[in-house]
Order: structure tokens, then C-alpha cells, then sequence
């Protein structure tokens, strides 16, 4: 399978790596150096039968360098180009239109779309369907990203599309470096369009794509004709691309709809606007408000106080409900919108949903009906069902999820839907672990109410037999991201020690360095950040010394349940641990939740479920 055009530079970017292992945090991997070697050695020989694992590592190494190095180039272009350039992209590795037999869904939200992914593969799977699922990011490997029926593709089979992916957009590639479209795609693009690649020579029935970000000008809204788009729950994050208010971000997820092709959302919440208010903020819906809004904010910038007061009354009494502006977009796209309803109670416990969580159900009706569709794809007619000027919210047509609609299949599919790292409990002796890859402000406060939930009966439980349970708290969160406003929802969650780490495995032996190639560089994000985060937390609690900050997830993780874990070894035995309080190690019982950063909570998953990818 490998015989394709392939390079093997392993041993060289090893040598690299080496040299970065040395000095633990604020690692700096020689990214020029790299790339060049990278682009010189991809137009070298032929290797035939690599090694699955060189054959994988080299087409990582090679997205991480050359085709990263496009995305400088990418931000000088206007938005809605990258569409375009998408589907350029796609022409020159042949694909002119949506292809037959490959029926597309393709899902944006704030939270939850993930989940809805998921479930839809999973509930499509058990209906005899072969599925591809493209999601990102990924937590350990990017092979995560590209999933058929339910599992992420091999690691041959990664380097087997990657290099004729690469190969044949590198030798339609024209002499005009800047023009992006003649250029190479980067790497959330270049997975993308991999993906789609995959799917179709992989003969695949249903492609389910994950939006990256918004969904107007995001990498994945290249399709034509999708068989059907969702949008999952809207909330705050990724605002400063966005907007900052709920209905501009409404307006991008609506981006996905297409003209005659069905859409289905669910209930969507409408949050007050955020209370960091900017003064400049750009309303991508073009209204006449968002041109006075834009005059008054450049005569009253001078006087900041009155001007974030005045914009933030303004916010809220022009703001659009979100469903709203679902529904404008919906009927400027000529789009049939419907409306998936959460389950209901006696629906509710029929089925005993494999991703845990109050929010999940609102996640499965959604899926449920996104799959009724392509079910029933064939014998509907949807043009009686296009939005139109005269409806308002309250007509948008309901699916409302029924007991018929729990058909065997349908519920095995939800039973044993599995979506590494969200919500994911893990017994091991003595310890029960709670992982949840939660990192905004909706999505941490369901991780609290989750954890309480099941933590809370856990710990009944076992108290009633006598037992003596702690709780322990492993964190961080990425750069961008406000952690006092993540940390207040866990303040509830009665822990009695907490630790920060950064993303970083260990400080000794950073496995998967290329796959997380970001984080390993920022150093603000290995150093700076737990420190920051312990203080935030040390106030919030008002307990001393109960927040400890370590430099790796190895020494966190082995402090957390000293003793006890045998899978848990910190890598560097001469590392010095603090001592732990008495009364931890006198515990019967430690339940640790890991939360924050979904690049936190992945190699988490890996050590204690190694092997969870295949
Ligand atoms: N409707 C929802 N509201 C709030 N939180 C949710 C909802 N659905 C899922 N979550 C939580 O959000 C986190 C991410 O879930 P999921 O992967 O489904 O979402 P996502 O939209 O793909 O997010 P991201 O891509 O940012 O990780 C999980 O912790 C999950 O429990």
C-alpha cells in the first residue's frame, strides 16, 4: 500500500526532537530548519513497504511543517475566498462535484457537535451504513480526525492518502507562490480535503463533517448539495473571529445551509452578550444597526467607561435571538429548517445514552432526526418545507422525537455510541477516573453538573460501606481561554486538592511531540499558565496550599494517586515530588477529574486506555 510517492525523514526530525527533549519547558523545535528539510526530502524516491509507524510519523512531520507554513499566507486572503479555494483545491485532485453514492452531513455548533457526530455515525453504523466522520481536533494522534465506521483510520492507511493527496496537489501546484489556490493547502484544510478523499475512495455511504470553526468561511463548507446540515447548541467561544454576540456566531453556523438542502437544529438558549463588551465589534449581518453602531463607536471610543456601558445596553436591546437569525439565514437560502426538539421524559428512559451528560440528549434528539433523514432521504420531498419571509421562530416545523423513532438499531446506536474523552469514566483500583474534554464556559459548567452527579453517587456508595473518598482536581486550560471563568463552575464540585499542568506528557519524554506540534512551542502555555491558573483557583476556594502546580501530566497524575496507580509512572524517576497530606493517602478511595483541554485530557485517556484508537 505504501508504495506510493513517500518520504522517511524520521530519523532526522528524531534527531531534532532529541535535541528539544533536553530543556522541558519553553521547548523550541527549529520549525524553518524543518520545513526545508521537509520540502526537500518529499521530492525524493519512492519508498515501498515503510514501516506503517516512519510512513505515519513522516506525513504528520509533513503537515506540521510545509503545509502549515501556507496558513501566514492564508490570513492575508479575505474569508469568504478559503470556500472557493476549497473547492479549487478539490478540482485539482479531480473532484469537479459532491460525488454519487457519498451522502454528506455536515454539522456546526458551539457545543455538542462533536457528541452529534458521534451519535449519528454510530445510530447510521448499526443501520448498515458504512460512515466516514471527520472531526477535529484531535487529542493524541491526527489520525483522530479521519474516522471510518467509528474507528480512526490506520496509520498505513494515513500515509497511503496522505502522500497521494500531497502528490497530486503538489504537481498541479502553479508558479504563483502567493495565489493560495495554486498553492498547497494547510493543515486544517489539508485534513479536510483528505478526509473527503478518503470517504470517497474508501466507498463510503455517509461523510458526517465536523465543522472547524463557525461554518460561513470555515474549511469544510465546500459541499454543493449536503443530504443534510445541523446545528448543534450556539454559546461563547472563538469570539474574536466570530463576534461576540450570540446572533453575530448564529450567523456563521448558519453558514453551512444550502439552498434545497434540509437543516435541523435544536433548542437554542438566548445568553445575555458576554460581558466584555467590545467596543469595536464587527455585526457580520450587515444591518443598518451594525452601521450605527460603527459611527457611534468611533465618536464615543474616547470615553471608555461610557462607551462599554453604552454598547453593552445597545447589545442587549438589538440583539437578534438566535434562533432568529437560524431562520433569516434559512430563508435566504431558500434552506428547509426544522426544528429537533430534546427527548422527552418517557422517550428519555427507554435508552441509556453512551455519552453521559443532561446536555447529550439534546445532542441525540438532534442526531436521531439528522439520521431519519438520510433514512428516509430517498421518498421525501422537502420544497414544501423552505423557509420562507411569512414564518416566524414558533413555525419553524418540529421533529419531535417519538417512541417509533427508537427503532432497535437506532438504539443500540445511542447505547453504544463512544466519543473518547468527553464524559468518559474510567474505574481503576481504588481510583475512579472522570474525563472530560470540557474547555468553555457551557461545556465545563455540564462537566460540573455531570461530575457531581456521578462522582456524588459513587461516593454514597462507597461511604456507606465505610470507605473514605477524596477528590482531586487535574486541569488546564489552552492560550485564548479565561480560566477563572472555567474554574468558577468547579468550585461546587467539593475537591480537596487541585492540580495544574501543562498539556506537556513529560518533562522528560514528550511522546506524539509532532502531533502537538503548537502546544509543545508556546511557553507561556508550559510555564506561565498553571501558575496562573493554581492562584486563580487558591482564591476562588480560599483554602491554602491546596493547589499545586506541576510541569508535566506524568508528575501531576503520579502525585494525584501515589502509590496506587501502576500504569503511572513518572518518566524521570530523579524528579522530586511534593509531599502529598496524610489524609490523601489514608483515603479508601480517589476520584480524579481531568478537565480543561481536551489536549490535557488525551494523553490522560492514553495512558490509562492505551490503544483506545484502535
Ligand atoms: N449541548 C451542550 N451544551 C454544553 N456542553 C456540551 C453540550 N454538548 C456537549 N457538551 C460538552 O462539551 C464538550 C465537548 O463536546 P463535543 O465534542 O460534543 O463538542 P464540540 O462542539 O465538538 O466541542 P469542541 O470541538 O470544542 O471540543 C464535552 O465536555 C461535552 O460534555
Amino acid at each position: 500500500m505504501l508504495s506510493r510517492r513517500c518520504v522517511s525523514f524520521s530519523t532526522k526530525i528524531s534527531t531534532v526532537l532529541a535535541c528539544t527533549q533536553t530543556t522541558p519547558l519553553g521547548d523550541q523545535f527549529p520549525r524553518k530548519q524543518t520545513f526545508q528539510m521537509a520540502s526537500n526530502l518529499a521530492q525524493r524516491a519512492e519508498v515501498a513497504g515503510m514501516d506503517p509507524d516512519t510512513a505515519y510519523n513522516d506525513a504528520v512531520a509533513m503537515l506540521h511543517t510545509s503545509l502549515r507554513s501556507g496558513e501566514s499566507l492564508l490570513k492575508i486572503r479575505r474569508d469568504a475566498e478559503k470556500v472557493r479555494m476549497m473547492r479549487t483545491f478539490l478540482r485539482r485532485l479531480g473532484l469537479y462535484d459532491d460525488p454519487k453514492g457519498l451522502d454528506i452531513i455536515h454539522i456546526s455548533g458551539t457545543k455538542g457537535k462533536g457528541s452529534t457526530c458521534a451519535f449519528c455515525d454510530s445510530i447510521l453504523r448499526h443501520h448498515g451504513y458504512k460512515t466516514g466522520m471527520f472531526s477535529s481536533p484531535h487529542m493524541n494522534e491526527t489520525r483522530e480526525r479521519i474516522r471510518i465506521n467509528g474507528k480512526p483510520i490506520s496509520k498505513e492507511m494515513f500515509a497511503h492518502y496522505f502522500w497521494e493527496v500531497y502528490t497530486k496537489l503538489k504537481q498541479t501546484k502553479t508558479r504563483d507562490a502567493l495565489n493560495m489556490e495554486g498553492g498547497m493547502p494547510a493543515y486544517f484544510n489539508f485534513t479536510v480535503i483528505m478526509a473527503f478523499y478518503v470517504f470517497i475512495e474508501e466507498k463510503v455511504n455517509v461523510g458526517i463533517f465536523e465543522v472547524g470553526i463557525g461554518g460561513e468561511f470555515d474549511g469544510t463548507n465546500f459541499f454543493l448539495r449536503p443530504a443534510v446540515c445541523g446545528v448543534a447548541s450556539l454559546g461563547y467561544d472563538h469570539l474574536t473571529i466570530l463576534g461576540e454576540t450570540l446572533d453575530q456566531i448564529a450567523w456563521h453556523k448558519a453558514g453551512i445551509f444550502k439552498t434545497g438542502c434540509p437543516a435541523v437544529t435544536m433548542e437554542q438558549e438566548d445568553f445575555p452578550p458576554q460581558p466584555k463588551y467590545h467596543v469595536f465589534s464587527r455585526s457580520p449581518t450587515g444591518s443598518i444597526f451594525s452601521r450605527v453602531w460603527s459611527l457611534l463607536s468611533k465618536v464615543l471610543w474616547p470615553y471608555p467607561t461610557l462607551s462599554a456601558w453604552f454598547f453593552r445596553l445597545w447589545g442587549w436591546f438589538s440583539r437578534r435571538h438566535p434562533m432568529q437569525v437560524l431562520l433569516d439565514r434559512a430563508v435566504n437560502k431558500k434552506c428547509p429548517l426544522y426544528l429537533a426538539p430534546s427527548i422527552s421524559e418517557d422517550v428519555l428512559q427507554r435508552v441509556k445514552l453512551g455519552i453521559s451528560g443532561k446536555k447529550q440528549y439534546n445532542n441525540a434528539a438532534l442526531a436521531i432526526q439528522i439520521c431519519k433523514i438520510i433514512r428516509n432521504r430517498a421518498e421525501s420531498d422537502f420544497s414544501c418545507d423552505v423557509a420562507t419571509k411569512r414564518m416566524k421562530v414558533a413555525d419553524i416545523p418540529r421533529l419531535d422525537t417519538s417512541l417509533e423513532d427508537l427503532d432497535p438499531a437506532t438504539v443500540k446506536g445511542l447505547e453504544t455510541c463512544y466519543w473518547p474523552g468527553r464524559t468518559e469514566i474510567i474505574h481503576h483500583e481504588g481510583i475512579t477516573y472522570y474525563l472530560d474534554g470540557a474547555h468553555t464556559g457551557e461545556s465545563i459548567e455540564n462537566c460540573a453538573h455531570w461530575f457531581k452527579e456521578e462522582a456524588g453517587r459513587e461516593r454514597s456508595d462507597l461511604e456507606r460501606k465505610n470507605g473514605k473518598v477524596i477528590r482531586m482536581l487535574v486541569f488546564n486550560v489552552t492560550k485564548n481561554r479565561n480560566p477563572a471563568n472555567l474554574l468558577g463552575h468547579l468550585t461546587s464540585c467539593e475537591f480537596d486538592e487541585a492540580t495544574f499542568t501543562p498539556n506537556l506528557m513529560s518533562t522528560v519524554h514528550h511522546a506524539n511531540i509532532m502531533d502537538h506540534y503548537d502546544s509543545a512551542l508556546n511557553k507561556k502555555e508550559l510555564a506561565e499558565v498553571p501558575i496562573e491558573n493554581s492562584k486563580i483557583w487558591s482564591a476562588m476556594v480560599d483554602r491554602e496550599g491546596s493547589s499545586h502546580v506541576f510541569p508535566c501530566i506524568l508528575q501531576a497524575l503520579s502525585w494525584v494517586t501515589q502509590g496506587r496507580e501502576p500504569l503511572v509512572k513518572v518518566a524521570d524517576p530523579t524528579a522530586m515530588l511534593p509531599d502529598i497530606p496524610l489524609y490523601c493517602l489514608e483515603a479508601t478511595h480517589i476520584q480524579v477529574l481531568v478537565t480543561g483541554s481536551l489536549l490535557l485530557v488525551g494523553p490522560v485517556l492514553g495512558i490509562l486506555k492505551p490503544g483506545f484508537n484502535d
